[in-house]
């Protein structure tokens, strides 16, 4: 047992209190004016991310992430004060200009997750949605600074916690990707 910080979902234990989550509201962290986006029904592959783009919540080393049908998700109030962090990227990360919080993410590019939406759970209004279920990209927290030598209690942490870490995304994932791919290329029959 160790108690290095992963994120405060992580290091509080965070279990889902309802099998049957429906969505709910994400609201950034505004005092006045808060942006609000709809998310209806239920997120799919929630884990951690420790990659420098995801949105961290002050003093988190990874992120909560997870996915929802962008044709699930709705701006509901102060879309005004949205703005996208990088044009350029796959995932196209809708973040509050006031106060940074990352609201609602697309992947609107040909690529296997082409219609979904990356958002960060731990803004809903509700409880009750899943609890991260793997960790992805831990590797790259060492690009926002983080002391290559206490990796090895990282990835001990995230296991205990369990959160089995990876470098990438779960296998289950690069496999879905993967397969994509492939029949994309006509190597494997769409
Ligand atoms: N090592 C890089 C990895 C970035 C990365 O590939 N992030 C993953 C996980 S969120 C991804 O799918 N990025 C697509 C994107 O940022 O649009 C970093 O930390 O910046
Ligand atoms: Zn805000
Ligand atoms: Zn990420």
């Amino acid at each position: 047992m160790n108690n290095v910080a992963i994120h405060p979902i992580v290091d509080s234990g965070y279990r889902a209190t309802d099998a049957s989550f429906v969505g709910g509201t994400l609201i950034c962290n505004c005092a006045s004016n808060p942006v609000k986006v709809r998310v209806k029904g239920d997120i799919a592959h929630n884990h951690a991310c420790g990659c420098t783009k995801c949105w961290k919540p002050q003093g988190a080393v990874f992120s909560v992430v997870a996915v929802a049908p962008t044709d699930n998700v709705e701006v509901l109030e102060n879309g005004d004060k949205l703005a996208v962090v990088d044009t350029s990227a796959l995932i196209q990360r809708h973040a509050c200009k006031d106060c940074g919080v990352h609201m609602y993410g697309p992947v609107e590019r040909d690529h296997a997750f082409q219609g979904l939406s990356f958002v960060h759970p731990e803004r809903f209004q509700e409880k009750g949605w899943a609890a991260p279920g793997f960790a992805a990209f831990v590797s790259s927290i060492i690009e926002s600074g983080y002391d290559p030598g206490k990796m090895g209690a990282v990835r001990s942490r995230l296991k205990e916690a369990g959160l089995e870490p990876y470098d990438c995304l779960s296998p289950g994932l690069m496999d879905l990707i993967a397969t994509w791919t492939a029949k994309k290329a006509g190597v494997l029959a769409a």
